[in-house]
């Protein structure tokens, strides 16, 4: 494809902070329907001849809204907007490391092929591992109990602590090997969608630079989508295998085996219909507030 325009100078740096802000709208954008899609993967199977507690994505929807008002679909809202803040910080930080370590310098106009972004962006899941799995353990604890009678956990700061107090940080980090490999292709596919997308997007004679806004939108959309067609079957095991009560699973196998023998290769995309509803909005609204605040950053702190 014909490169337009140089490269643009990659700064780890602003990509951090520019990266946090994208955070932010990416959860208000797409909690609600992270909610759904994490009760609609984990819903105990219904006994022989019961339906299932959500037949679909707008049952479970209805359900949850009328059982707990919206309020109910932004449970859990702490832990994300705590975690995925420093998450998408750290992923933007990792991606725009993992672009340097590929170009001559910071400035040197080179545009990467598609391979090298897709490599900067595995990197970027690795970065962003280490924050990733404990906070998805906790907001995977406090999905589920939305539809629990009882309430074991008052919110983010206490299920952490409770989980701290009973396991130790590696009740905290249950699940960090599936959140890997989850997270490092489908990391690897986001970015390389998005940039590949904005190189197609961008009009003849014009620069990826000047790219509009509705355009930024689509190519974070479907980044979006991509990352989830990639990581849908991990999530679901990690999901489960993260809410699961201590023993259940020696390993991620065992987690594999039960959702294969109980439900077929279907199960593994469980919820995918959610996410992929509240991949779009949640990813556009993320890259839009990523590129708005790095132009910000430019303005402010011209050059590196
Ligand atoms: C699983 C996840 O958090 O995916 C991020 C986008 C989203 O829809 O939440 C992207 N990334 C894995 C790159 C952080």
């Amino acid at each position: 494809m014909a490169q337009k325009g140089k490269g643009e100078a990659v700064s780890p740096v602003k990509n951090f902070f520019a990266g946090g802000a994208g955070g932010v709208c990416l959860i208000l954008a797409g909690q609600p329907l992270d909610t759904i899609k994490v009760n609609m993967q984990t819903q105990a199977r219904p006994l022989p001849g019961q339906p299932p507690l959500y037949k679909n994505t707008l049952d479970c929807f209805r359900k949850i809204s009328a059982q707990k008002g919206i309020h109910g679909l932004y449970k859990g809202l702490g832990a994300p907007l705590a975690g995925i803040t420093p998450i998408m910080a750290i992923t933007f930080f990792g991606y725009g490391l993992g672009k340097r370590l590929q170009l001559k310098g910071p400035d040197d106009g080179q545009r990467l092929t598609s391979p090298q972004v897709f490599a900067a962006g595995m990197l970027a899941g690795v970065c962003s591992t280490a924050i990733m799995a404990p906070v998805e353990r906790v907001k995977c604890l406090l999905q589920v109990q939305v539809h629990n009678p009882v309430v074991k956990y008052a919110g983010s700061v206490d299920c952490a602590l409770q989980v701290y107090t009973e396991r130790g940080v590696r009740g905290l980090y249950k699940g960090t090997l599936l959140t890997l490999l989850r997270d490092v292709p489908a990391t690897g596919m986001y970015f390389m969608t998005y940039e590949w997308l904005k190189e197609f997007l961008t009009p003849e004679g014009k620069s990826v630079a000047q790219l509009s806004s509705i355009r930024i939108l689509l190519a974070g959309g479907f980044a979006g989508v991509c990352n989830w067609v990639v990581a849908i079957p991990m999530d679901v095991l990690k999901s489960r295998f993260q809410i699961a009560h201590e023993g259940r699973y020696q390993g991620f196998a065992d987690v594999l085996r039960e959702v294969l023998r109980e439900e077929g290769p279907r199960g593994l995309y469980k919820g995918f219909t959610a996410a992929m509803l509240r991949a779009f909005p949640a990813n556009a609204a993320c890259f839009f507030g990523f590129e708005v605040s790095l132009k910000f950053l430019n303005w402010l702190v011209p050059g590196k």
